[in-house]
């Protein structure tokens, strides 16, 4: 195949002459008229062109087309280093080659179009582009149409695009309608957006095959369709911590290239029902009580969960519970080893083979592990109870701009497990110290409080008749801090197939007695604590308290590859670099 590709000649770039090569999988051209030492190469992988036009094109800010018909011209990746820690921003790279004559012109655009379609099958041709005109900064469309449509159209994508009118018609769309011809799908939000696209697409795979979402034992189908994301939210997430940064014009070319990065989804259970599919938070206590709080400043942007995170911290909030989970083997990996998941990592290409092995009469869609999350084999369950600030769970390091390194800086995008981290009840200032953490390389795990654990699954409950109790000891304890209480009784209210949240809030008088806690805390947490908080899923409120979590490794794959290391890029050539292991120890 790659001696059929090979293509060798002098091309012109402006007034330099170039020796030009095309092996099949790279394109390389070094400067002609110049000392062997002076000599330098560019070499762009075929997989990351991004179209070839006759003549002497031009797409950006517009489209131009000068039809020459010696001259053709090559879009491709182009890295730069991003202010994040890793994770390296794309651009559309152009050059423009001359050649002596028509023919062979031809020849060059001809044997690269054929490169391109033996070397990157899973390109896309059709997509369903799903667009949130609200969400984030409300400028969805506007990404869409000025920065992504031009690029796709230079790949030939042809794209239906829908711009949606209310919440959930990219999810009902995905379960109802036809999507015959689509190779994916794509969504210009956030992670709300994103959610939408992921239940759509796990729900109608799981219905074609036939399956019971409901039921937390049954090994679920992976989604054929890749999920694209351009990020036009307010967290991006999801985004953030598949590609390293958030620029809608390198998710453009990582969908346009085909890139592909298998994802674990975390379903969530309550009773026999499925409440919700998670891929980056699962959350009880502070992030649960933020996003309810968020929900009430929804107008002011992606500012709300600044402002709402102020106020939960200082309402100073801990909740009782039990929490049982399922270990990961310890052997493969470790929330504390220090390792990064980037592009590449071989844990995760190690559980591919893990989470799908090639057993012939794999007929059957329960995997061995069944039993694992079955009643019966509570024995390699661990359980846990007291007051938690927060109770996570994260398929992945759910990195982004607040938390560059996320909540679990650790985790692996697709080894089939999650991290499960418990904040156990501490000073103000101890969970102050530990939230402050996230934002910088220290690592938030390293306190007496904290608890991180691999895990396969996990169960959440609260402690027997403790509801009334739990709230009377949390309530008396702030509201020795004085000043005029609130007091907040969150009940889940369940009505057949109907939940509803209910919220009772009482306000009552009480005195300043106590005096040890920072004046500045004891003035703004005179809130009485409830007693139950709510679960954030992916940034849903969840209606119920009590859940059970399983992981399904590599459920869905994404049109990304991972966050590439800007670091070790910087020292290597594209095509070295793209077979490193980039597995990498952090400071
Ligand atoms: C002192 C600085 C502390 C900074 C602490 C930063 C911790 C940031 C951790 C971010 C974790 C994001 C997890 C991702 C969740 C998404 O699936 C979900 C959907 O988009 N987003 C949210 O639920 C939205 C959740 C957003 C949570 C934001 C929390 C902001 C906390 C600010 C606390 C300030 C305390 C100040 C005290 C004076
Ligand atoms: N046309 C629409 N009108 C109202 N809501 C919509 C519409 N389209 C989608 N939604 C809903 O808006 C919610 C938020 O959207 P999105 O995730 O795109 O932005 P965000 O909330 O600003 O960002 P993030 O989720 O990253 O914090 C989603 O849960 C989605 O279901
Ligand atoms: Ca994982």
């Amino acid at each position: 195949m790659e001696t059929d590709l090979r293509l060798e000649s002098s091309l012109w770039i402006g007034n330099k002459r170039y020796r030009a090569v095309l092996t099949g999988w790279h394109l390389k051209w070094t400067e002609a008229d110049k000392k062997n030492g002076d000599k330098k190469t560019v070499s762009v992988p075929v997989a990351e062109v991004v179209g070839v036009e006759n003549g002497r094109v031009e797409i950006l800010p517009q489209k131009s087309v000068e039809d020459t018909d010696k001259d053709f011209t090559v879009f491709y990746v182009k890295r730069s280093r991003s202010r994040s820690t890793y994770g390296l921003l794309w651009s559309l790279g152009r050059t423009q080659f001359s050649c002596p004559s028509r023919v062979l012109r031809d020849q060059w655009t001809n044997h690269l179009r054929t490169a391109l379609k033996t070397h990157s099958p899973l390109r896309p041709h059709r997509l369903l582009v799903f667009i949130n005109p609200f969400g984030g900064k409300k400028k969805g469309r506007e990404i869409y149409h000025s920065l992504v449509a031009p690029l796709f159209e230079l790949a030939g994508i042809s794209s239906h695009v829908i711009v949606t009118e209310r919440a959930n018609q990219a999810r009902d769309h995905l379960l109802k309608k036809d999507l015959t011809g689509f190779d994916g799908v794509v969504c210009v939000g956030g992670d709300g957006m994103f959610s939408e696209i992921l239940h759509g697409l796990i729900g109608r795979t799981q219905q074609e095959a036939g399956l019971c979402e409901t039921d937390p034992a049954v090994t679920l189908q992976p989604c054929p369709l890749h999920i694209g994301i351009i990020p036009a939210g307010s967290t991006d997430c999801v985004c953030y911590a598949t590609v390293g940064v958030i620029d809608p014009v390198t998710s453009a070319l990582h969908i346009i290239i085909g890139d592909s990065q298998p994802l674990d989804v975390c379903s969530v259970h309550h009773a026999s029902t499925l409440v919700r599919y998670s891929v980056s938070l699962v959350g009880y206590g502070f992030y649960g009580d933020v996003l309810a709080e968020s929900e009430k400043h929804r107008w002011m942007g992606p500012l709300r969960y600044d402002y709402s995170g102020t106020v939960v911290y200082l309402s100073n909030r801990s909740y009782a519970g039990i929490v049982q989970y399922l270990p990961a083997d310890p052997l493969l990996s470790s929330p504390r080893d220090k390792t990064r998941c980037l592009s590449g990592c071989n844990v995760c290409s190690r559980s591919t083979e893990r989470l799908f092995p090639h057993t012939s009469d794999s007929g059957s869609l329960y995997s061995s592990h069944f039993s694992q999350y079955s009643n019966d084999s509570e024995g390699e369950w661990v359980s846990v109870e007291g007051r938690f600030r927060c109770v996570s769970l994260t398929c992945m390091s759910s990195s982004c701009a607040r938390s560059p390194l996320g909540l679990s800086p650790s985790a692996h995008l697709a080894d089939g497990t999650g991290d499960l981290i418990l904040v156990w009840d501490t000073h103000p200032l101890s969970f102050l110290k530990f939230l402050y953490r996230h934002t910088s390389t220290q690592d938030q795990f390293d306190l007496p409080f904290v608890e991180v654990h691999r895990v396969k699954a996990v169960r959440f409950s609260l402690p027997d008749g403790r509801e009334e109790e739990a709230h009377e000891e949390i309530g008396e304890l702030n509201c020795a801090r004085g000043g005029e209480e609130r007091e907040y009784v969150d009940t889940v209210s369940r009505n057949g197939s109907q939940q509803q949240l209910a919220q009772r809030v009482v306000e009552r008088e009480t005195k300043n007695e106590h005096k040890t806690v920072a004046p500045i805390l004891c003035g703004l947490c005179c809130k009485k604590t409830p007693a139950v908080s709510v679960w954030n899923c992916d940034g849903e409120i969840l209606p119920f308290t009590e859940i059970f979590c399983r992981i399904h490794g590599q459920l869905v794959r994404l049109y990304a590859r991972g966050i590439e290391d800007g670091a070790a890029m910087q020292n290597c050539s594209q095509e070295s670099d793209k077979n490193k292991s980039r597995c990498i120890t952090y400071k």
